[in-house]
């Protein structure tokens, strides 16, 4: 998928808007159609290095300023609590009707929306990092500001890097729960599964080929097979088999609801973060 933007500022580009980034140059997208900024000087010349225009307000107090104006669509990559300061600064040179997208959890539209001028479209956005390699799922919300257009121009920063899942915004720290930080999850577990693996006397390398290659190979075969995930552990679990004993195991440690508590865990930090 090739897409047509206006001029984009990323305000904040490190793990999370980096990997917007590399999804939009993927794609196609031009690079001098997007300006970054970010505040250390070194992670600017970073980004210069791969040829974009990239400015730091360590070394340029006007940075993020500058990069605004004219802009079509702001994206804003900085710690949910570092957005409403953000707008502040920004906010007397936002074009007429530019789009400014966050995709910082915890902080609504509605907060956003007190700190820009009237005509500015506020939009939220929770992308993960895999977004980066084209396989991203963001889930978005349009603020009262936000027309249809505004939310369509937004989702397509996202969507051709993935998938995009609209949702009240009443729900968008919840989806930030399960598939934002989601990425962290199978991280763990592919780490914990690997320790596990060496406990048995596999070697480091070992144990990433049989973890790592096992877990890819599953995901696929789940997502060419089109069938339940349930109906394929049944074909690995044979009747009075090994794998059965493995799974009673970890059906006692209550996979659901361990993940569950976790997912709840994060949205009442999303909460703390929204009063910050
Ligand atoms: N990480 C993730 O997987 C996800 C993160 N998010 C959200 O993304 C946002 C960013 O998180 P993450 O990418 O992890 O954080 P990072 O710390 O990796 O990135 C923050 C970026 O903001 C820059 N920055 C900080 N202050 C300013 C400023 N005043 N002006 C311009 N740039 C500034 C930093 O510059 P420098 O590099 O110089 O420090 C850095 O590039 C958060 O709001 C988070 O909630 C949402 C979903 C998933
Ligand atoms: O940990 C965080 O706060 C961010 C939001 C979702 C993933 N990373």
């Amino acid at each position: 998928m090739t897409i047509e933007l206006p001029r984009v500022a990323m305000l904040g580009v490190g793990s999370m808007s980096g990997a917007v980034l590399q999804g939009l140059l993927a794609s196609g997208v031009a690079s001098d159609t997007v300006v970054l900024t970010t505040r250390s000087e070194s992670s600017a010349a970073a980004h210069r290095v791969s040829g974009l225009d990239a400015s730091a307000t360590e070394t340029d107090a006007d940075a993020n300023r500058a990069a605004v104006r004219g802009a079509g669509l702001v994206v804003l990559g900085v710690k949910p609590f570092g957005i409403v300061d953000l707008l502040d600064e920004v906010a007397a040179d936002l074009a007429p009707g530019a789009v400014v997208v966050s995709v910082a959890v915890g902080v609504t539209t509605a907060t956003m929306e007190a700190h820009v001028p009237a005509g500015v479209r506020v939009v939220r956005a929770l992308p993960n990092t895999p977004i980066g390699v084209g396989l991203g799922v963001t889930g978005i919300s349009a603020g009262a500001s936000a027309d249809a257009d505004a939310t369509a121009l937004a989702g397509q920063l996202f969507a051709v890097s993935g998938e995009v899942i609209e949702v009240p915004e009443s729900q968008l720290d919840a989806l930030s729960a399960v598939s934002g930080s989601g990425p962290a999850y199978v991280f763990l577990l592919v780490e914990q599964w690997q320790q596990a693996a060496e406990a048995l006397g596999f070697t480091h390398e070992q144990a990433r080929t049989m973890v790592q290659g096992t877990v890819r190979g599953a995901v696929e075969l789940l997502a060419r097979s089109g069938s339940e995930p349930a109906d394929l552990r049944r074909a690995v679990t044979s009747p009075k088999g090994t794998t059965e004993r493995a799974v009673a195991v970890l059906q006692d440690a209550d996979l659901a609801g361990t993940l569950e508590h976790a997912a709840r865990a994060a949205i009442a930090r999303a909460e703390e973060l929204s009063r910050l």
